[in-house]
């Protein structure tokens, strides 16, 4: 499905999406990029806990359960938890072009409602690259991999440097991060090589 928002297609002449030679291999799991990240962060009670692998190309799979905590309506997923999930899938498409890139725009179309304890079972992957702008599309389906798709989005996310998150973070985070031997590995990881 093309993106329906013309400022999210690849213009002409964006670059193929390239898998970074370094990329984790198909199938490897990704880990989370920040502890405390409430999508993907082991350390956020409430967060989405979202596990991602590397896909071929530069494509990514994920799986989130959603949970209690997760409701908009009584039973069901909440709609911004769900614009989490994938934004969160999208984001780790880094992993596979060793690009940090932050979310600009994220487009989303609810298809069917996705009720607590369900499964979903995401996908993304980069469309087109025009200098730091990284166009990219993800779906989230019920059932399995191959289920009937309840949300997808399309997305622009922007190249940064490791800089953005030194400038803009609170500074008790951004002492903390760069005083674990982790945190710079990782963010080391999403650096494109010289
Ligand atoms: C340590 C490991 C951690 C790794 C951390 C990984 C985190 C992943 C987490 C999941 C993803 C997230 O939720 S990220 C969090 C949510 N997102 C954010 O906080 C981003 C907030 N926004 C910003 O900081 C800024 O607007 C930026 C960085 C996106 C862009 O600012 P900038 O660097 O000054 O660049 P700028 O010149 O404005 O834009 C560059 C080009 O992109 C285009 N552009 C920019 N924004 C948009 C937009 N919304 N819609 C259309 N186009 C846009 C511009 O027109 C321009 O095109 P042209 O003139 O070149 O043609």
């Amino acid at each position: 499905m093309s993106p329906r928002n013309e400022t999210l297609r690849p213009p002409e002449g964006a670059a193929a999406p390239r898998r970074h030679p370094d990329a984790p291999a198909p199938g490897e799991l990704l880990g989370s990029h920040y502890d405390e990240c409430f999508g993907c962060g082991g350390g956020q009670d409430h967060g989405l806990h979202l596990a991602a692998r590397a896909g071929e190309g530069v494509s990514v799979t994920a799986e989130f359960t959603v949970k209690k905590a997760h409701q908009g309506a009584p039973g069901l997923a909440h709609g911004g938890v769900l614009a989490t999930a994938l934004d969160e899938t999208l984001g780790a498409l880094s992993w596979l072009l060793r690009t940090i890139a932050v979310t600009g725009r994220l487009e989303t179309d609810f298809l069917r409602p996705v009720p607590v304890d369900t499964k979903l079972y995401l996908d993304a992957h980069v469309t087109g690259v025009d200098g730091r702008k990284i166009y990219s599309t993800a779906t989230g389906r019920l059932g399995g991999p191959d289920g009937d798709i309840a949300v997808r989005a399309d997305a622009l996310f922007i190249e940064v440097k490791v800089d953005h998150f030194i400038a803009h973070g609170r500074d008790t985070e951004i002492k903390a991060a760069m005083a674990d031997p982790d945190q710079v590995r990782r963010a080391r990881a999403f650096e494109v090589n010289p």
